[in-house]
């Protein structure tokens, strides 16, 4: 992986703010692309430790700038932990900028692939999950970056 990929795949901080900075004066917009309850898929409840039958809230996104869509996102959490949390109101407002505001957030480790996401058709060089902890609640978010950043931002092509 090229050192200018790295520092996106890599970095732990909000991508959401990052987005932002690296859109250099574009438009920074959350595209909501479906947001619903239910199963996660296989890999999905392994990688959050679920059993494959347990609800889950799903959502999904792209991270657009000015209208062209940079990153797609697919976040995932057990309805059972999701009591009290106001995520299903979040809207287009990003899922960073409420989980980077909890105090005692944990992120655990990050698992890249090179495989583009399987649930959006825009192709990427790399994508990305891990799962943010916070108190009981867990939510494992996967983000994949689309050729078209790599094209504005003249990254390498991986
Ligand atoms: C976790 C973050 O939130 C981003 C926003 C998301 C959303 O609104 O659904 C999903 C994944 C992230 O790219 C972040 O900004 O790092």
């Amino acid at each position: 992986m090229s050192p200018a990929w790295w520092a996106w795949v890599a970095t732990r901080d909000s991508l959401t703010a990052r987005l932002m900075e690296a859109g250099n004066g574009r438009t920074f917009r959350v595209r909501l692309l479906e947001q619903r309850l239910g199963r996660p898929r296989p890999d999905e409840a392994r990688a959050m430790g679920l059993p494959l039958d347990r609800m889950a809230w799903l959502r999904e996104v792209a991270l657009c700038l000015d209208g062209r869509p940079w990153v797609v996102a697919r976040s995932v959490a057990p309805l059972a932990q999701l009591r009290g949390q106001r995520l299903e109101r979040l809207g287009e407002r990003s899922l960073g900028s409420w989980l980077f505001r909890q105090p005692d957030l944990e992120r655990g480790p990050i698992e890249i692939t090179a495989t583009p996401a399987p649930f959006h058709p825009l192709p990427g060089p790399w994508g990305r999950r891990s799962v943010f902890r916070h108190r009981r609640f867990a939510v494992l978010v996967q983000e994949f970056f689309l050729d078209a950043m790599a094209d504005e931002l003249q990254l390498p092509t991986r």
